[in-house]
């Protein structure tokens, strides 16, 4: 039989009531984290990336759909199950300038988990605090200074050193190196992994930037305006994208061939207030006909590849024809 997964999200929707109308944020995301795994969560801003993290970690309520983290059913968030997500999930975000409190001491930042959750006597929580600061690759020594004395990649070790201060089973991280230099970026990114394996942490990465996560997530899930249009083994979605969404974000991301071709999306993404009728990535779809109009495509799929297009496959030479 099967283990239980870590984290199970069913057909999750998230509406926020504006005056301008419901803004379908997430509309009905299904989604699973196994122990030990790194998912990585891939999309343009405002695809609803960060609502869906945030209701993974049980810091906003789902409209509709259910959430459960091991045995608990945590989908209202109350309770031993909510209790069990703040002791064993935590979150690292892009900024670290605005996430570590600028009074306070680092140490005292990364203790504070500790603190909140009784756990050890002062002289083990100082014990602990060293342990961490020197897991992430920061001197021990520096437990007194405050986060305006540390560079940006510094400051995201100290966040990082606060998130696993708990010994969690999983750690999501949203956007963790987009607001670091680019130098910066794969040292964490390293960090990151090495953490992963010596504490056997599971990940959701939550990430704009596809070439930031191809070397961290063994499966990723590629999200459209509320949706996971896409998903499978990172490598094999990365090798052989079917969804044109996918095939469109890879191109931008990276080269697509020698003569530097790439499908370009036109125009910005839809509102969320008013998604189109059918498939929801018609209006800037390369392939998109008639039945793309007036069918929602499910997410279907062999094994764990799945994809909602009612026209997948790989790009063909000719749709790169005439395009630049
Ligand atoms: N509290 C809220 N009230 C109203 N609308 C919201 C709220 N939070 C998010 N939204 C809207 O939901 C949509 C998805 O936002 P979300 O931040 O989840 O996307 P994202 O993919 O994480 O993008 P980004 O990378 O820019 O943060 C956006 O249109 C956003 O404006």
């Amino acid at each position: 039989m099967s283990e239980t997964p870590l984290l199970q999200a069913d057909r999750l929707v998230r509406h926020f009531r504006t005056p301008q109308g419901k803004v379908q944020a997430v509309d009905g995301v299904s989604l699973t984290i196994a122990r030990g795994e790194a998912v990585a969560l891939v999309g343009e801003s405002g695809s609803g990336k960060s609502t869906l993290a945030r209701m993974l970690v049980c810091l906003e309520q789902p409209t509709s759909g259910a959430l459960r983290f091991g045995e608990h059913d945590v989908t209202r968030g109350r309770g031993a199950g909510l209790r069990a997500v703040r002791r064993n999930v935590s979150m690292v975000f892009q900024d670290p300038y605005a996430s570590l409190d600028g009074h306070l001491p680092i140490g005292r930042s990364v203790e504070e988990p500790m603190i909140v959750h009784r756990i050890g006597t002062a002289a083990e929580r100082a014990a602990k605090v060293a342990e961490l600061l020197d897991a992430v690759g920061l001197d021990p020594e520096m437990a007194s200074r405050r986060p305006t004395a540390l560079s940006g990649g510094q400051r995201q070790r100290v966040a990082i050193a606060r998130a696993i201060a708990l010994d969690p089973e999983l750690v999501v991280l949203d956007e963790p190196v987009s607001a670091l230099d680019v130098s910066v970026q794969a040292q964490v990114l390293n960090l990151l992994a090495d953490l992963r394996e010596r504490y056997g942490l599971a990940y959701l990465f939550v990430s704009h930037d596809l070439g930031v996560v191809r070397h961290v997530a063994e499966r990723t899930a590629v999200m459209q305006l509320g949706r996971i249009v896409e998903e499978g083994p990172t490598e094999q979605l990365f090798a052989e994208p079917r969804h044109p969404y996918t095939i469109a974000l890879l191109s931008s991301a990276m080269e697509i061939d020698a003569e530097d071709e790439r499908i370009v999306l036109d125009g910005d993404p839809p509102s969320p207030l008013r998604p189109p009728s059918g498939c929801r990535f018609r209006t800037r779809c390369f392939r998109a006909d008639a039945v793309c109009a007036e069918q929602d495509p499910a997410l279907r799929g062999e094994g764990d590849r799945g994809v909602a297009c009612h026209h997948p496959g790989p790009l063909a030479a000719r749709e790169l024809a005439g395009r630049t």
